[in-house]
C-alpha cells in the first residue's frame, strides 16, 4: 500500500471553483493524508504566484508531498512553482501527461487551467494523479537526477538584505 499523501491546493481568482471542487473531491480520497489549502478563499484576489510559491514552499520544506494548482489556463502557477528549488511544476490537462508526471518526471506539483480543461476530466485527473507513485530505481531516476545536480550545483544565496550590507 502507497504512502497516504500530504497534498495542498492554491488556486487564483480564475481556478477557484476547479481548486474548491477538486479539493473536497481529494480530501475524501483514501490515498490522501492530508489536504491544505493556501487559498485562495471566496472574494480574493491574490495574485496566483503568490499562491503557487506558498503551496511550492511547503513540498520543498517538506511540509507536503504534493499541491494541485489552478489558474485561468494552468500555467502562470506551473511557473511560479517552478521558481522554488527543487520543485518540479508542470500543467498536464490529458490523462497520460499526467502519469508520465510523476512516473517520468517525479514531479510534485500538477496544474490545471479552469478556462482551458472541463471539470470532469479535471476531477478525473486528479484521482487518476493520486494512483502513481515515482520509482526511484527507475531507469527515470537518473534523468530527473540531472536536474537535481544542475539545481544544487547552481544554487545561489539569496541577495543580501540591507542589514547586511556592508556600510559605505
Ligand atoms: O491563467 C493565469 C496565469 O497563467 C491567471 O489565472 C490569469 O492571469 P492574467 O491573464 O494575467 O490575468
Amino acid at each position: 500500500m502507497p504512502k497516504k499523501l500530504r497534498l495542498v491546493v492554491g488556486s487564483d481568482d480564475a481556478g477557484l471553483a476547479y481548486k474548491n471542487k477538486i479539493k473536497e473531491d481529494l480530501k475524501s480520497s483514501d490515498r490522501v493524508e492530508s489536504v491544505v489549502d493556501v487559498g485562495v478563499g471566496d472574494e480574493e484576489n491574490t495574485a496566483y504566484p503568490s499562491i503557487a510559491i506558498a503551496a511550492a514552499e511547503m513540498i520543498a520544506k517538506g511540509e507536503a508531498d504534493r499541491a494541485l494548482l489552478v489558474c485561468g489556463t494552468g500555467l502562470g502557477v506551473a511557473i511560479a512553482a517552478n521558481k522554488v528549488p527543487g520543485i518540479r511544476a508542470v500543467t498536464a490537462h490529458d490523462s497520460y501527461s499526467v502519469e508520465r508526471s510523476v512516473l517520468s518526471n517525479n514531479a510534485q506539483v500538477l496544474t490545471f487551467g479552469q478556462r482551458v480543461v472541463g471539470i470532469e476530466l479535471a476531477r478525473r485527473l486528479a484521482q487518476e494523479w493520486l494512483s502513481y507513485e515515482f520509482d526511484e530505481s527507475s531507469p527515470s531516476a537518473r534523468k530527473v537526477q540531472i536536474m537535481t545536480d544542475y539545481e544544487t550545483r547552481n544554487m545561489t544565496a539569496p541577495p543580501a538584505g540591507p542589514e547586511t550590507q556592508p556600510a559605505t
